[in-house]
């Protein structure tokens, strides 16, 4: 019976995936004698917790009862008083909780706070699919840089365009519109210049029932990025990171037309510095869409967690033709990332195949 109501609330909480950075995805259901009484869900940082959610909803029936929460309830006053002292006044008489916060703030504060208060605490129920809802905020809360996706699209023999530099489409449309969830889930999208002269990408989320549009982040080392490009006009943010090598006419023309520009100093991009640049400006989430040599730079370097690679099942071959992770790459095996398959689902036609770190 447990696992019903926690895998409840785990659902609950994906519901809001997109919306609630920088803080994580949460979801509580409260029961009395067999009867769920209260339901809630995190749906927007700075709004009320899930917890506050399903006690409102419970009012006095929450007297007694048992709640069931995918993350420790905080302790700490940040946007909003803290959920522990709630559940204890409201008489929540036993509380399962499925994960624990890495927030150093928080780490078993909430528990303990509820045991002193006399309430029973049951953990891990559901621990491994509670997790799974918060490999962003847990990543960001211990590192301040943001979890990194590396999303890719190729033909079985890792093609990612023909040798006459034609791309469109290589997945069918039910993975394009799986990337577009991704989008809507991450806060920021990055891609490279030569995929901003390529493709003229709009990296905009377009998903029926509306979504939420990534930042767009562009590595661009010389400001090679037109004044014309769809991500200069559409006046969607985007972020363009460039080094000493770029004019400084082109900075004030593009900061002009309201794109954000930092200059790096050095001559070539550091993915170090650009992931704590985004850290500082609160981004947990960052989607990297390429193309071959922007997904070298975060291999190389190890600076990622995830890929999602979706495969089509078509044959391009070509020396000329460009791939999934381009650059020089690693020259031993043994440097080569080692990352554990995740899940594997057919999309249409496709497969898209999740991978994390050994590590994650
Ligand atoms: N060529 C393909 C992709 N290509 C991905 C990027 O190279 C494109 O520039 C980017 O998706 C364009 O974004 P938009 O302008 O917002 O539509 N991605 C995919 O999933 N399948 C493909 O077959
Ligand atoms: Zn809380």
């Amino acid at each position: 019976m447990n696992e019903k109501y926690m895998h409840l609330a785990v659902q609950m909480a994906r519901a809001a995936a997109g919306q609630t950075s920088p803080n994580p995805l949460v979801g509580a259901v409260i029961v009395k004698e067999g009867e769920v009484v209260g339901l809630g869900a995190h749906l927007k940082a700075g709004e009320k917790h899930a917890e506050r959610h399903a006690l409102d909803m419970a009012g006095e029936k929450a007297s007694g009862a048992e709640m069931y929460v995918t993350l420790e309830p905080c302790s700490h006053t940040g946007r909003t008083p803290p959920c522990a002292d709630a559940i204890i006044n409201a008489g929540i008489k036993k509380v399962y909780v499925a994960s624990h916060d890495p927030n150093p703030q928080v780490a078993g504060q909430g528990i303990r706070k509820l045991e002193a208060a006399g309430i029973n605490v049951q953990k891990g129920i559901l621990k491994k699919e509670a997790e799974e809802l918060n490999y962003f905020f847990f990543h960001f809360i211990q590192t301040k840089t943001p979890y990194v996706t590396l999303k890719m699209a190729a033909s079985i023999d890792g093609k990612t365009a023909t040798s006459q530099g034609e791309s469109k489409w290589i997945t069918g449309e039910e993975s394009r519109q799986d990337g577009h969830q991704l989008r809507h889930e991450h806060d920021a999208i990055l891609v490279g210049i030569e995929t901003v002269l390529a493709d003229n990408p709009s990296l905009t989320t377009r998903i029926s029932g509306g979504g939420s549009n990534p930042l767009r982040i562009i590595l661009d080392s010389k400001l090679r990025t037109p004044a014309d490009a769809r991500l200069v006009t559409d006046k969607q943010s985007t972020w363009i990171f460039a080094t000493e090598q770029c004019s400084k006419e082109k900075v004030r023309l593009l900061r002009s037309l309201g794109v954000k520009v930092t200059v790096l100093s050095g001559f070539s991009i550091d993915i170090k510095e650009v992931l704590e640049k985004l850290g500082e400006a609160e981004i947990t989430s960052l989607l990297v869409e390429g193309g071959g040599t922007v997904h070298d730079s975060f291999v190389t370097e190890n600076l990622f967690q995830r890929v999602v690679l979706y495969t089509a099942p078509i044959l391009i071959g070509g020396r000329q033709s460009p791939q999934s992770v381009a650059g020089n790459g690693i020259g031993k095996l043994s440097e080569a990332a080692v990352l554990q398959l995740h899940s594997s689902v057919n999309i249409g036609s496709d497969v898209r195949q999740i991978f994390l770190r050994k590590d994650e």
